[in-house]
């Protein structure tokens, strides 16, 4: 089945979000820019001019083929390159036949160009074209008009530069925002259906496993009320880091609830899950936080199985933080697909010297 492009914005991810804004400027741009150039290739040809006449045409081949490309594929076509590169070949020919009327079209490009390549690509392009239509305009124009094409064309760049630098470096920032947990920097649950379903695909279509771990500090109200809310807020931000320090670079983690954290671990088997809840489990308790707060947590486990979904995944994890937290807390409960309906009669293994305890 073919995928439309919707051009209005329905994703509750913030990340989506941000690509869908950025493909309505790259879809919006070709559009625009073919209604303004198709006219120009009947306009040239009967001027006379049929290399700039076949040059506009191909121009407008390929701006028909992104905006198509992108309704109908959602893949966004050579990624603006073919678009500068006809509209810098144009642009400079025109100028060189046509004169000034050639030239305006310089204008109107360059700021295409910042909105449709990738930064640095469009600071070098456009430098380039700059630089070329400058000594086009030398070549073609007297001096006084040679120095005012320039430096307005240069004037610009700049401009337009700063302004799509800004829009992209504003864009990163409110998604990083929207994207994470303010107080630990973890996740936030907007991500979380995302990554757990690509985990799902993963299992689908490769057989790839992936374990998901759920970690809760045990009576973190007990530490609000003793240390005050300013001292649990440092507290969760320490736990946050040092659960950060034992996890790969794969591995993700969420903030959740209050004091509740969520790690999805890519080609994680329960058992490795096992070994690395013990570990997180004891980076928590190890040492006080800030020389005087004693804190221990509980851990929930399990694996991802073939055909779920990943609402019964987090479901299950869930199960086995609630039987840790039921059990005594300061624990591991490892649960399988398999023994969701017999936790209860479950026993409790004790862990090595120093680490808590898991029950399988
Ligand atoms: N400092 C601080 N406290 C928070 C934050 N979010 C939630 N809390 C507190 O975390 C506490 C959670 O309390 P409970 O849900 O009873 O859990 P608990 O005391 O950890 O008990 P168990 O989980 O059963 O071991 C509440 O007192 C919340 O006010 C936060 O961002 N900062």
């Amino acid at each position: 089945m073919t995928k439309r492009l919707s051009l209005t914005s329905t994703s509750t991810n913030p990340t989506e979000t941000a690509l869908g804004y950025r493909r309505q400027i790259v879809y919006y741009i070709h559009f625009w820019s073919l209604a303004a150039v198709a006219p120009l290739v009947l306009v040239q040809w009967h001027q006379g001019n049929s290399l700039l006449s076949a040059l506009l045409g191909l121009f407008c081949v390929n701006l028909i083929a992104v905006v198509l490309v992108l309704r109908f594929r959602d893949r966004y076509l050579f990624k603006g390159r073919l678009f500068a590169l006809f509209a810098i070949a144009s642009t400079l020919y025109s100028t060189h036949i046509n004169g000034h009327i050639g030239l305006f079209w310089g204008y109107p490009a360059i700021a295409g160009m910042f909105f449709l390549l990738v930064l640095r690509e469009a600071l070098v392009l456009n430098a380039l074209f700059i630089m070329t239509l400058s000594v086009v305009a030398y070549l073609r124009f007297p001096e006084p008009e040679f120095w005012r094409i320039s430096f307005s064309l240069g004037m610009t760049g700049v401009v337009v530069a700063v302004f799509a630098w800004l829009v992209g470096r504003m864009q990163g920032e409110l998604t990083s925002l929207a994207t994470s947990d303010p107080l630990t920097g973890c996740l936030n649950r907007s991500q979380m259906a995302d990554i757990l379903n690509t985990q799902i695909q993963m299992r689908e279509r490769y057989e790839r496993v992936a374990s998901l771990v759920l970690v809760d500090l045990d009576h973190f109200k007990t530490i609000n009320d003793r240390w005050g809310h300013a001292a649990g807020d440092r507290v969760l931000r320490e736990a946050a880091k040092r659960l950060q320090q034992r996890l790969r670079d794969v591995d993700h983690l969420f903030r959740i609830g209050g004091e509740e954290f969520m790690v999805v671990l890519p080609e994680t088997r329960q058992k490795s899950a096992e070994e690395l809840a013990r570990q997180l489990l004891t980076a928590l308790s190890l040492a006080p936080f800030h020389n005087e707060i004693h804190v221990t947590a509980s851990a929930g486990i399990t694996e991802l199985i073939k055909g779920e979904t990943w609402s019964t995944w987090l479901n299950r994890a869930d199960q086995a933080l609630y039987t840790a937290k039921e059990d005594g807390r300061n624990r591991v409960v490892s649960l399988r697909g398999s023994d969701h309906s017999s936790l209860a009669g479950d026993e409790l293994r004790p862990g090595a010297a120093g680490t808590p305890p898991v029950a399988t």
